[in-house]
């Protein structure tokens, strides 16, 4: 297949970003949104001329040698039912939805028998430069020679090819994003349960704090269905979340209780099982460094003396829970996204500083200052939890789509910093990797 043309159904943010990417490293593609769509894309698309556009995915269907449906995850079914019968005879079929088990069900129910099936998952943003990021590939259902010429297609992002059979995608995928999600938009649930958009506060600026606030609100910037999918529709998702529910709960009554003691082993188990013994550093740098992280800031960093304290209840318990379900964050980066690296990096960086972890703790006891925050965030948690649980893709929305809105005029300055963070924390975590000879 020489001459492979690639098909796209689906030309929302991803689907753009890959008509693009492919189109610039000169493959044929073919295109199709909703068909009231398609008077747009014909003008939006018009001057790439390997981009053809289509009115609906029939026609991309029949037309195209490796077809990927970008559509949103809770769709897949309908729209591989509806355009899969029409796949031409021999051609590859995959998907780019976050998760796969439900893309894999739709594809074996609906493809006929002579299609093959190799999925892909780019783990970054439609904004994210691709080049080095993991870009996960499931040969499914296909012989090795179109498994190449898929991997060969996508080659032209640079991104780093992890191949996964499509359940052990769901798995990590669980562990390193449905769970990280969870806490920030715990966080962001909270922040605006009290009205507070925290960077205007002082307790909220510099360091970790602007990690935590840049990536909530990158998160509400997006769109619901792509958290509500791989959330609510991947079969290892709910139990991480539910248990990061129970470890935030667990850690803010004991801090209500006063008990110490009691608070200070927990923590210590749990560093010691994610982070190593001794000085918890499992023989390697940290991922973050504070000057890094200082410099990306919505608001003005206060001097040392005006920094209030936080109890950072929402790291301790995601450490917290990583210990309860025995997973070790670190053997996920091959397969991590730039935002599970930020939070792993900024969960260290609190764990292998044992006078901030000391803050930390005191904190938690002694300051009852902001327990109306903690109590908004386990709230929060339990909540996001119990619709995730439920399956409650309207209630998810719902929740979704308020607190969006409520941070929404932050949107455009908040995506221009977070970008900037990304970028640079990116490029600083590669160096490194280089000076290290890997
Ligand atoms: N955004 C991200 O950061 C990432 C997303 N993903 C995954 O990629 C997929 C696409 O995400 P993203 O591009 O962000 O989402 P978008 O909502 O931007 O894109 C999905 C597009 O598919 C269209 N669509 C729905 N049904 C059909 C149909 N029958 N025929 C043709 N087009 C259809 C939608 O139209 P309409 O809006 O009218 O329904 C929409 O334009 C999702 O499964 C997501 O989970 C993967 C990696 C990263
Ligand atoms: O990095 C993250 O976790 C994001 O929020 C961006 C994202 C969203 C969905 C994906 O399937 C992959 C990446």
């Amino acid at each position: 297949m020489g001459e492979a043309v690639v098909g796209l159904i689906g030309m929302g943010d991803m689907g753009k970003m890959y008509a693009r990417r492919l189109s610039e490293a000169g493959w044929r593609v073919h295109a199709c949104d909703l068909p009231d769509k398609y008077d747009l894309l014909v003008e939006e698309f018009k001057d790439s001329e390997n981009v053809t556009v289509f009115k609906n995915g029939h026609h991309v269907s029949r037309s195209s040698d490796y077809i990927i449906y970008s559509v949103e995850a809770k769709n897949i079914d309908a729209v591989v039912a509806a355009y899969g019968p029409s796949t031409k005879m021999g051609a590859i079929v995959g998907g780019q939805t976050s998760c796969k088990a439900p893309e894999m069900a739709a594809f074996e129910k609906h493809l006929p028998s002579d299609v093959e099936i190799v999925s892909c998952h780019s783990l970054h943003g439609p904004g994210v430069n691709p080049k080095g990021q993991p870009l996960v590939l499931i040969q499914h259902r296909a012989s090795d020679a179109s498994y190449n010429l898929v991997s060969k297609i996508l080659s032209c992002f640079e991104s780093k090819h992890v191949k996964l059979t499509a359940e052990a995608h769901d798995r990590i995928t669980a562990d390193t994003q449905a769970v990280t999600h969870a806490a920030f938009l715990s966080m962001g649930t909270a922040w605006a349960a009290n009205n507070q958009f925290p960077w205007e506060m002082p307790r909220y600026v510099g360091g970790i704090e602007n990690v935590k606030i840049n990536i909530t609100l990158r998160i509400y910037a997006n769109k619901w269905h792509v958290y509500a999918g791989l959330a609510i529709l991947n079969p290892a998702a709910k139990r991480q979340i539910k248990q990061y529910a129970e470890s935030v709960t667990d850690l803010f009554k004991l801090m209500l209780g006063g008990h110490k003691q009691e608070l200070r082993e927990r923590i210590e188990c749990a560093r010691k099982a994610v982070f190593g013994n001794a000085d918890g550093s499992k023989g390697h740098e940290l991922l973050l460094q504070d000057e890094l992280l200082d410099q990306f800031s919505l608001g003005e960093k206060p001097a040392a003396s005006e920094r209030l304290k936080n109890n950072h209840l929402s790291l301790l318990a995601m450490v917290d829970c990583w210990w309860k379900l025995g997973i070790v964050p670190y053997d996920h980066m091959i397969c991590s996204t730039p935002l599970f690296r930020l939070w792993l990096g900024i969960t260290e960086y609190l764990f292998r500083n044992e006078e901030l972890l000391e803050e930390v703790i005191d904190t938690a006891i002694n300051d009852n200052t902001f327990r109306h925050d903690d109590l908004e965030f386990t709230f929060a948690a339990r909540d996001w939890s119990e619709r995730v649980s439920f399956g409650n893709m309207d209630g998810y929305r719902s929740k979704f789509e308020k607190i969006q809105s409520y941070f929404a005029p932050r949107f455009p300055e908040a995506t221009r910093v977070g970008n900037e963070m990304i970028k640079t924390i990116e490029e600083s975590l590669k160096q490194r990797k280089g000076n290290q000879g890997n």
